[in-house]
């Protein structure tokens, strides 16, 4: 068993740890996004669509001109050629983007007529509809125009202008409510509340705090049952250390439902409820912190901000300088650069902690708990930190 709410491990250490799958199952089941808003485009970038959107309308709103040329009724091109011009009486002159005349299906662009006086002469036969954007070719009215989940794009702020309602269903950005306990120790600067802020906002949550409270039980629980938060995380002092406040206070708070997580580097992070609202403890050593957060809390926001779980960061696939130790029954986080030749190397094992190494990284490689590691040579997907 994991420590629950009635144990306190202070001064014992972790007898066993959770799978990293059974902290993302809990995860899963305990943080959903906000009831959906209905707030105009413009003001929705990066936000997520709670539901789909189909066009209100059709788009383009009625036919239109494709090219510059003349307008005509593609009838009246009948037998052209360049030994028979067809003299086109009814041509109206249009540019692209100008709505087709009455009793004209087709454009006939510049190039491919001749003009003798005012007279303009089709030497080529066109089909209906050439050079024309039908009205709704790009959407018609009622059909799907962007999916739930999306999460909005700058073209598509562009899209719901040309062709959406004017309110969509959004997943309202969640109140992450940021505590750091007890803080560095030794007079050290906080690295933890600019780096975490800042993990937050990328994943579409709005940061509350950071707000710096001792490594005390009663106030740190007081914290976590204070309402107006959807989503709590809490840094530092996680562990198993006779000043490891936030376990027990988050058990008193409500309850402590996994605390010691088989990975590394991150692995004393926990998570449980209070108030009803889902809390996430993180390491206070910052290498441990980022790992917690972008394996376990980061998972968290992004549900609650109605995005997908999934890491957000951008993958490349390279082969390794050499090899990768990992602990079999752990999750292994390697920080790796890529080297000149554009292969993958360890800067630091995933048991030595620090954030400089990470600033020497270009990203990570995650090895799976089953696995004792890759062989030098072998190919790895890399998250960027970039
Ligand atoms: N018996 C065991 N001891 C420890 C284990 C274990 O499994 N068994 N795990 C170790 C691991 S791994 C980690 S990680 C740490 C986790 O420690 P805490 O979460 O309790 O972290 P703190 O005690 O708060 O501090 C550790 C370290 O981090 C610095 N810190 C804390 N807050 C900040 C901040 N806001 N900004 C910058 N630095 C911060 C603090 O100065 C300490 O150096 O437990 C091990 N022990
Ligand atoms: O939480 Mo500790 O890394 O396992 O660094």
């Amino acid at each position: 068993m994991t420590a629950g709410p009635d144990r306190d491990i202070r001064g014992r250490g972790f007898s066993r740890r959770a799978a990293l799958q059974a902290a993302w199952d809990w995860i899963d089941r305990h943080v959903a996004p906000g009831a959906p808003q209905p707030l105009a485009p413009a003001g929705c970038a990066g936000l997520c669509l709670a539901a789909d959107v189909p066009a209100a309308r059709d788009w383009p709103a009625a036919d239109l001109a494709a090219v510059d040329g003349f307008a005509v009724a593609s009838s009246d091109t009948l037998g052209a050629g360049s030994y028979n011009p067809v003299p086109l009486m009814a041509a109206v002159a249009v540019a692209a983007g100008d709505r087709l005349p009455a009793g004209c299906d087709a454009v006939i662009p510049f190039e491919a007529v001749q003009t003798v006086g005012p007279i303009v002469e089709a030497i080529d036969p066109v089909a209906p509809g050439s050079g024309i954007e039908r009205r709704g070719a790009w959407a018609g009215a009622g059909s799907p125009l962007l999916p739930a989940g999306r999460r909005l794009r700058a073209s598509d702020l562009g899209l719901l202008a040309a062709a959406g309602p004017a309110l969509v269903p959004v997943s309202p950005p969640p109140r992450v409510r940021l505590l750091l306990a007890g803080g560095p120790k030794g007079g050290g600067a906080d690295l933890l509340g600019p780096m975490l802020s800042a993990l937050v906002a990328r994943d579409g949550g709005l940061v509350e705090g950071p707000e710096r409270l001792p490594a005390d039980r009663e106030g740190l629980a007081a914290a976590f049952v204070r309402p107006g938060a959807d989503l709590m995380l809490a840094a530092g002092r996680s562990g198993t250390g006779l000043d490891d406040a936030a376990p027990p206070a988050l058990a008193a708070a409500g309850s402590l439902d996994l605390h010691g997580i088989a990975m590394r580097p991150g692995g004393s992070a926990g998570l449980g409820l209070a108030g009803g609202v889902p809390v996430l403890l993180l390491p206070g050593e910052p290498m441990a912190a980022l790992a917690a957060y972008e394996l376990l809390a980061g998972r968290a926001v992004r549900l609650a901000a109605g995005r997908p779980p999934g890491l957000p960061q951008a993958t490349v696939t390279a082969v390794t300088a050499r090899k990768l130790v990992s602990e079999i029954g752990c999750v292994d986080l390697h920080r790796v650069r890529l080297d000149a030749g554009g292969r993958a190397e360890p800067v630091a094992s995933p048991g030595w902690p620090g954030l400089a190494a990470a600033a020497r990284a270009d990203g990570f490689v995650l090895i799976p708990a089953e696995s004792e590691g890759v062989p030098d040579g072998a190919s790895v997907t890399i998250y960027r930190f970039d």
